[in-house]
Formats: C-alpha cells, sequence, structure tokens
C-alpha cells in the first residue's frame, strides 16, 4: 500500500479484531474462567473476599511453549492456595521500553526483529485462550489501544504501566475495559498520577478508535469502576512501606476511592534487582500477618529460570528456556517459597481480624 507520508515507509493490511476472534475464538472453558477470574479479582480487590491477589509470571512472554509450561505449574500451585490466595498469572505481550528495545510479543513474535505483528496478536491471544483454559485468571498490560481490541476479551486483569498512566488514551482506554485494572504509580514515584487515573477511568469518555471489523469509529464508554493503585517504587525509591502505604491509602481515601491497593515487589521497589523481591514479599508478608490492612494484593515478576538473558535477535535458539528476555525475575522454587509464605500471612492475618 502506498505510504502517506514521507515518514511513513511501509502501510501493511492488519486482520480485523472479528477475524481473529472467529480464528482464536474464547472457548466455553475459558469464558467461564474469563467471568470467574474477573469477578474474583474484582470481589478481592473490593475486600468482600478476603483472600489475597497474587499477580505472578514472567516479565514478558517470548516464547509461548515456556509461558505455558508455567501456567501449567501455576494452576496447580493456584488450587493448592485457594483457601488464602487468588493467583494471576502475568501474561504480558507488549512491552514499553525506557528507550528501545525489543517491545514483545505481539510486535516481534520470531524474536528477529521482522515484526510479524499479525502473528504476534495470532500467538498471543492463542497463550491467553490456552492459560484461562487451564483454569489459570489471565493478566496484562494494555499498552496500544487497537491491539487491546484483540485481546481484552481474553483478559481477566490489566494493567496501566508507569509509563503510560498520565495518558488520557490510556484512561479513556480503561474507561471501556470490562475487567478491574491495576494504575501504576509513575516512574518518579507519583502516586497522585495513578488516583487522577483511576478517577479519569471511571468517567465514561467518547474517543477515536476502532470497532471489531477495523473501521475507524467513534468509541463511547460509560467508564470502568473496578480500577485500583499499583505502588512499584519509582525514582524515589520504593514505596513498599507501612508509611508509603499509609499516606497511599490516604491520598485514596481524600479522592473518595476504597483504601485498597496492590504491591508490585519488582520494578522501583526491588531496583530492578531479582533477588530483591523475595524480601519485599516477606516484608509486606510479615504486615499482613500482623493485621496491616488496605494491601489487596501483590504482583511478582516470575519465570521458570530465575534472572534474565540478552536477547539477540535472530538467534532464538540461543536462548535458555523458561528465561527472561527483559527484567530479571525470581525462578520458579523461589515463587513457590514466596506464595507459600503469603498463604500462611493471610491465614495469619485472619486470625488477627477474628481476636480483633
Ligand atoms: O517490566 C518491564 C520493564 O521494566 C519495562 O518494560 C522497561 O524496560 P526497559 O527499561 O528495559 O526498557
Ligand atoms: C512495565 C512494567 O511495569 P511498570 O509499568 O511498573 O514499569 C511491567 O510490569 O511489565
Amino acid at each position: 500500500m502506498r505510504p502517506v507520508n514521507a515518514r511513513i515507509s511501509a502501510v501493511e493490511p492488519l486482520l480485523t479484531p472479528a477475524e481473529l476472534r472467529a480464528e482464536v475464538p474464547v472457548t466455553d472453558l475459558a469464558a467461564r474462567t474469563l467471568r470467574k477470574g474477573r469477578e474474583e479479582v474484582a470481589r478481592v480487590l473490593d475486600g468482600t473476599d478476603d483472600r489475597l491477589l497474587v499477580v505472578t509470571g514472567p516479565c514478558s512472554v517470548h516464547d509461548p511453549a515456556a509461558a505455558l509450561t508455567y501456567a501449567e505449574r501455576l494452576a496447580h500451585l493456584a488450587e493448592e492456595v485457594s483457601d488464602t490466595l487468588l493467583l494471576v498469572m502475568r501474561v504480558y505481550v507488549e512491552k514499553p521500553r525506557t528507550r528501545l528495545g525489543w517491545k514483545g510479543l505481539v510486535s516481534d513474535p520470531h524474536l528477529d526483529g521482522s515484526d510479524d505483528v499479525n502473528e504476534g496478536l495470532r500467538l498471543s491471544r492463542e497463550l491467553l485462550t490456552k492459560v484461562l483454559e487451564l483454569g489459570l485468571p489471565t493478566g496484562c498490560e494494555f499498552l496500544d489501544p487497537t491491539v487491546a481490541r484483540y485481546l481484552s476479551d481474553a483478559v481477566c486483569w490489566g494493567a496501566i504501566g508507569a509509563r503510560t498512566v498520565q495518558s488520557q488514551t490510556h484512561r479513556q482506554l480503561t474507561s471501556g475495559l470490562a475487567m478491574p485494572v491495576g494504575m501504576k504509580n509513575t516512574t518518579t514515584g507519583a502516586v497522585g498520577d495513578a488516583i487522577d487515573a483511576i478517577v479519569c477511568a471511571s468517567h465514561g469518555h467518547v474517543f477515536p478508535g476502532i470497532d471489531d471489523d477495523g473501521l475507524a469509529s467513534v468509541i463511547q464508554t460509560s467508564g470502568n469502576p473496578d480500577c485500583h493503585v499499583v505502588l512499584r517504587g519509582g525514582a524515589s525509591g520504593p514505596n513498599y512501606g507501612p508509611l508509603d502505604v499509609a499516606r497511599a491509602l490516604d491520598a485514596l481515601g481524600g479522592a473518595g476511592l476504597p483504601r485498597r491497593l496492590v504491591i508490585d515487589a519488582s520494578h522501583g521497589n526491588s531496583g530492578k534487582d531479582h533477588e530483591r523481591q523475595p524480601v519485599v514479599v516477606a516484608d509486606v508478608a510479615r504486615r499482613i500477618a500482623a493485621g496491616e490492612r488496605g494491601i489487596a494484593g501483590l504482583m511478582v515478576e516470575s519465570f521458570l529460570a530465575s534472572g534474565r538473558q540478552e536477547l539477540v535477535l535472530g538467534e532464538p535458539g540461543r536462548l535458555v528456556f523458561g528465561q527472561s528476555v527483559t527484567d530479571a525475575c525470581v525462578g520458579w522454587d523461589r515463587t513457590t517459597r514466596m506464595v507459600a509464605q503469603l498463604a500462611d500471612a493471610v491465614t495469619a492475618g485472619r486470625a488477627t481480624t477474628v481476636a480483633a
């Protein structure tokens, strides 16, 4: 197709959301997990379900087979701890980059710079539906509003990231998403912007977009009442401590919002050092066990193998199976220990509630 201006070098057709949905449908089995997952996440977030939400999984999916192996293990673990924890798998198929880098499975599924977006969308949707079919709720960051039209009906929990939480486009997108969405504090550490995003997304908006047939459309939304803050630390340091949490809860209360939030053990809270994630989790677990209120969930970046590896475009054969190619992750064994610690903390925290 002829480019429309000198700085656009090519314009290729993209399959439509309706075509992809027909090719990769959300099966009845997946739809059951989707409905249940969305409802349960919303109930945990508002406190009517006293379990803890734990969103765990790789920083990014680069190999659907490795992600599915992780999902199979996590589905077993989710069953074992279902009295105390609601486990959701991170299935992150779009990556926002600080400067440049591989932008995720949707953008470049062959890991070679060929940027086969049609295949990226197909593989991403297949993976999301397979994870749901295992009975495991799915979570992902919504980055490109167009991509959301192709995948959001297979997602139980969404995130708006630290780099886009101030963006009106992402707040409008969230206002039309049918699942609970976590708003990250900004990379500077500002929590107020996440609260602004929650308020903005709770209202209906009218904005340009595409419909299911890919036709340029005016989209009207009714607002998303199920958004919450995610404390992920930032340039100003970690913000998972009791004082930062209390300040954020007060700010939420001051804005007329529920005093509930989620803590991300990774990113600015771990200084991107995966070895520090268990330290964050242990601290939060101790506080939950002691009866601290307001922490509705935790996020962990975890994969089969610990650490990270450098991705060399065009050489995917050299990659270690199940190890992150973006942020370093905790490995599987460490993950199971952290999950057990959180399950025990919820049990102990319940006892303090009964005693009070
Ligand atoms: O969680 C993922 C990363 O922190 C985020 O995508 C930014 O990554 P980068 O700083 O490596 O670009
Ligand atoms: C990019 C992510 O997080 P943040 O927006 O907090 O940097 C992520 O969780 O993958």
